[in-house]
């Protein structure tokens, strides 16, 4: 990270609550989430380039330099805008991969606000959001940087005021697919819609749980053992599972009694990004 002259985080997310309502002609899943973010972060490092060019120097396994979110966000942009600038990239990566908390999506993110910014392009959240849904679904949600109900793929945004208490998330070392658990036929696909009022009413049941439990036996197991001390939830389609508490104290606790084989991290569920709080500073807000 060096060589970069600015510094963003692209922090994780959680899915509170997911509804799986119907599945559309091109196999995309209408949903209803709660998205909360969390102040735990990917670490985004960028210097302006004049030639063009778009660098990755960070190398994450198992993803090609030229498929990784955070380059294609950057071309997208580039192609949008007819930009000529380019830029050297570096990432901290802190975020499990295929966790279910967003790592891809809100490098993605971070790259559009990030560049938006370096490049002195001005484009808007609204303009930033669409071209984010084509790299994603859980995009446009960083991009906002608030805490939202949203239904369609996840793109149609309400912002929303939640408590914001910690989490223990634990991340069972397996990487689900989102994709495999969306084509499942024993996903339950007939949630009846709710209202925002209504949201946490049920205990903010996921409706990806019961198909990612019974082809992940970590998450299972995650499960059962978290619940012994808190109700444990999965996010999004998984890996990761997590339990809120009033306090950071709490929280550690429950955390220091898990087995090593189980990583897992503490932090505050927030409802404004630490991207956006940043950016904010940046902008002498
Ligand atoms: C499940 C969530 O994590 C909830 O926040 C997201 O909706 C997933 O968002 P994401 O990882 O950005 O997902 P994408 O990269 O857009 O899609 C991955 C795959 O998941 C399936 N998919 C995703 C989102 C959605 N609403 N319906 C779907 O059916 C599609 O098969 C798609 O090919
Ligand atoms: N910068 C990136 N960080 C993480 N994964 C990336 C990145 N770029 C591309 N990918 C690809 O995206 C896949 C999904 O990664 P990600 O960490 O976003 O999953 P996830 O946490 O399950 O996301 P979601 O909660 O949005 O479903 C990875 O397995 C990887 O192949």
């Amino acid at each position: 990270m060096n060589g970069a002259t600015l510094t963003l985080p692209a922090p994780a997310k959680l899915n509170l609550m997911l509804h799986i309502l119907n599945r559309r002609p091109d196999g995309y899943h209408e949903l209803q989430t709660l998205f909360q973010f969390l102040d735990y972060a990917d670490e985004l490092g960028f210097a302006l380039r004049e030639d063009g060019e778009i660098r990755l120097h960070t190398e994450i396994a198992g993803v090609p330099h030229d498929s990784n979110l955070i380059v294609r966000a950057a071309k997208q942009l580039q192609q949008l805008t007819g930009c000529t600038l380019g830029a050297d990239l570096w990432i901290d990566k802190k975020l499990p991969m295929g966790g279910g908390i967003g790592g891809g999506s809100s490098d993605a993110a971070t790259t559009l606000l990030g560049l938006n910014h370096l490049w002195q392009l001005g484009l808007s959240a609204d303009q930033l959001a669409e071209l984010g849904l084509k790299l994603g679904a859980d995009v446009p949600v960083f991009v906002r940087g608030h805490a939202a109900f949203a239904e369609g793929v996840g793109e149609k945004l309400t912002p929303i005021e939640l408590e914001e208490p910690w989490f223990l998330v634990v991340i069972p070392q397996v990487l689900v697919s989102t994709a495999e658990i969306f084509s499942d036929p024993e996903l339950t696909r007939d949630s009846p819609p709710i209202k925002v009022r209504s949201l946490l009413e049920g205990g903010g049941r996921n409706d990806c749980q019961p198909v990612v439990q019974k082809r992940y036996p970590e998450v299972h197991n995650a499960l059962i053992l978290l619940n012994k001390f808190v109700q444990a939830k999965l996010t999004g389609t998984g890996a990761c599972v997590f339990g809120s508490f009033p306090n950071r104290a709490d929280a550690d606790k429950v955390a220091r009694q898990l087995p090593v084989t189980l990583p897992s991290f503490v932090a505050q569920g927030r409802n404004i990004s630490m991207l956006h709080r940043k950016l904010e500073t940046l902008a002498g807000k």
